[in-house]
């Protein structure tokens, strides 16, 4: 393959959003992961320095498409876009992708929203209405399942085969098509609520939940790099989730600390050069830390200090 000019001969091609909300997030995680790389202005297509992978910037909607035929062997992209891909072109044995990890960002949900002061509560009262959607295979979906469980009710047991539901496409801006008459009920992405409510908006009901994943196709050009990616990226991630906590206590308190700090696997525990005293080291998640160290004063340790981790490879703990 060649792109304005440029061999992409014997290089793993590796899909990125090329903007939006998870192109920054993306490009954390390639810096982290020691992906490095330099993009020309409008170029879209960048050669890796230190590895044999192009790093190739799509549309996170595209992404799914390009690595579920094999063009591009790997991408990042939501679970969100990777489902609609996946309703509208069902995947074979050759085609499709195969989702490896999670990226712990990206989070958010596919809701169908209506007017929060209109006539609609239930999603069942927008069956046969006008729908707006970016999502429409899986907003079709939806309401086939909705009509179809409907029309079981009234017909008994006939689903249906035909979509009364209107389900229109655009492309952005979907929260507006309800205040400017086109729509009854919107399905859209929602994190914070913010342009929900801001444009009179409500959440009635949820298609997807999302967050951003790293996939695969499912015959890369080269498992093994694909697998070296997979890990560093997984290494990245780790060293954000979780932070590592030092600190000294009496020996004697080692059952009551250790409650408090399990670790990811254990504590590493050194004897200290005073009598019944030991220092303990531990991974614990971020998340987690600060009413640890409160726990850990309260029980008698002393010294406590967290630090960062720069980068994992974590391995099985089991
Ligand atoms: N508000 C949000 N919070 C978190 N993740 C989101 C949010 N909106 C979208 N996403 C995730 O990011 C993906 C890309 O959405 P985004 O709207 O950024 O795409 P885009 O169309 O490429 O960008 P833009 O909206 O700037 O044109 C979505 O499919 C979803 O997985
Ligand atoms: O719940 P919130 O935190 O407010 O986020 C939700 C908004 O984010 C996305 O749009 P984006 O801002 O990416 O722009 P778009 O409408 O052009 O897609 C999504 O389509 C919502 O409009």
């Amino acid at each position: 393959m060649d792109f304005t000019g440029t061999s992409l001969n014997d290089r793993l091609l590796f899909g990125v959003p090329k903007k939006g909300r998870l192109h920054q997030a993306c490009l954390d995680l390639l810096a982290g992961s020691d992906i490095q790389f330099h993009r020309h202005n409008r170029h879209d297509i960048a050669l890796v320095k230190n590895l044999p992978l192009a790093l190739v910037f799509l549309p996170a909607a595209d992404i799914p498409f390009f690595v579920g035929q094999g063009r591009v062997d790997i991408g990042i992209t939501g679970r969100d876009q990777v489902a609609e891909h996946e309703v509208g072109t069902p995947p074979t044995e050759a085609t499709g992708v195969v989702e490896v990890l999670e990226l712990g960002f990206g989070a958010c949900k596919l809701q169908v929203q209506v007017p929060e002061k209109g006539p609609i509560q239930t999603p069942q009262q927008l069956i046969g209405k006008n729908i707006v959607t970016s999502f429409t295979a899986l907003a079709a979906q939806y309401f086939q399942k909705l009509e179809g469980a409907e029309s079981s009710v009234q017909t008994n047991g006939d689903a249906g085969s035909k979509l009364a539901t209107k389900i229109q496409f655009v492309g952005g801006s979907v929260e507006a098509a309800c205040n400017l008459g086109f729509a009854d009920g919107i399905v859209d992405l929602v994190e914070s609520g913010e342009t929900m409510r801001a444009a009179g908006l409500k959440a009635i009901d949820t298609v997807v939940e999302s967050t951003a994943v790293l996939i695969t196709s499912k015959h890369p050009s080269d498992p093994k790099l694909v697998h070296i990616i997979a890990n560093r990226i997984r290494g990245v991630i780790t060293a954000k989730k979780y932070v590592l906590c030092t600190y000294n206590v009496e020996r004697r308190l080692l059952p009551v600390v250790s409650q408090i700090t399990p670790g990811r696997r254990a504590p590493t525990v050194t004897s200290l050069d005073e009598e019944g005293w030991v220092a303990v080291s531990v991974m614990e998640q971020r998340s987690k830390i600060a009413p640890a160290m409160d726990a850990l004063l309260e029980a008698g340790a002393v010294d406590i200090l967290v630090t960062e981790i720069g980068n994992a490879r974590m391995g099985s703990v089991d």
